[in-house]
């Protein structure tokens, strides 16, 4: 079965969460179950760029990114929209695999997939009260569950915060799985300011506040604080 894909990027490094700095190729997704009043990514799902989206064969988008990457990089990167609508998204981790590449996917936990196992680096982004999403802790937990018993590679959660009700809902998360290391993300509620700049000094100021924020939080202790290191250095960029 062929998988919607909006764009095929890279080689860049990789600036969220567990594996920041990291060099990797982007492959991202078509279309998401959620509709966050913040997502950076909108084109993916707000139709706007439905005329890009291209159904590509696993071996496609394999080809795609020796085109794009040659033989500069070992690591892959699936986001979205959300990649875990798309059960067909396992033959392209097989395919990876083959060609001795790491996987990494990124998702906001809302589905499972029996192909989350076979992902080498795992970062579960459960959205918090300012997405105007409601997180589902039935499919959360099951599949917390389920990577526990039986995961290749290593999983890790990450919440973005824009505000004190965020933060609450970081602490609760971070409660409630205590064992998955958890990465709090600084949210850039300046997504379509073209003044990068302007932009890098604005979020290094929000990093700032947020590090304050989790300094004196008695629940937030064993957590990792970090910046859209991508931003910082390209700003609202496409395809970085
Ligand atoms: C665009 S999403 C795609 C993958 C998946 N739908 C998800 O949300 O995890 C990739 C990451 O970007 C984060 N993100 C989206 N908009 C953001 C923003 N305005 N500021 C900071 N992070 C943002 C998401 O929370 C997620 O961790
Ligand atoms: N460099 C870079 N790092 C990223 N980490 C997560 C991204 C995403 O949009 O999923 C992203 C992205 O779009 N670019
Ligand atoms: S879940 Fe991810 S892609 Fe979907 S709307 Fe939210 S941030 Fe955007
Ligand atoms: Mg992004």
């Amino acid at each position: 079965m062929k998988i919607p894909v909006i764009e095929v990027f890279g080689p860049t490094i990789q600036g969220e969460g567990m594996v920041i700095g990291r060099k990797t190729m982007f492959v991202r997704t078509a279309g998401c179950d959620y509709s966050c009043s913040w997502c950076d990514s909108k084109f993916t799902w707000d139709g706007t760029e439905k005329h890009h989206i291209q159904m590509m064969e696993a071996e496609e988008i394999m080809q795609d990114l020796r085109e794009k990457g040659a033989d500069q990089f070992g690591h892959v990167t699936i986001s979205g929209g959300n990649p875990g609508l798309l059960p067909q998204i396992d033959q392209l981790i097989d395919i990876l695999h083959d060609h001795d590449l790491e996987v990494a996917l990124e998702t906001q936990g809302s589905r499972w997939q029996t192909w989350f196992t076979k992902i080498d680096d795992l970062t579960l982004s459960p959205k918090p009260p300012s997405s105007g999403m409601k997180t589902n802790y039935q499919t959360l937990d099951f599949i917390i569950d389920s990577l526990k018993q039986k995961q290749r590679g290593k999983c890790s959660l990450k919440v973005v915060i824009f505000n004190e009700d965020d933060l609450g809902y970081a602490e609760n998360i971070h409660q409630r799985y205590p064992d998955v290391s958890l990465y709090l993300q600084v949210g850039n509620d300046e997504i379509t300011m073209d003044n990068d700049q302007a932009l890098s000094l604005y979020l290094l100021q929000k990093y700032e506040e947020l590090i304050d924020q989790v300094m004196v939080s008695t629940i937030l202790k064993d957590v990792r604080v970090l910046p859209q290191l991508h931003t910082f250095l390209w700003g609202n960029k496409r395809g970085v």
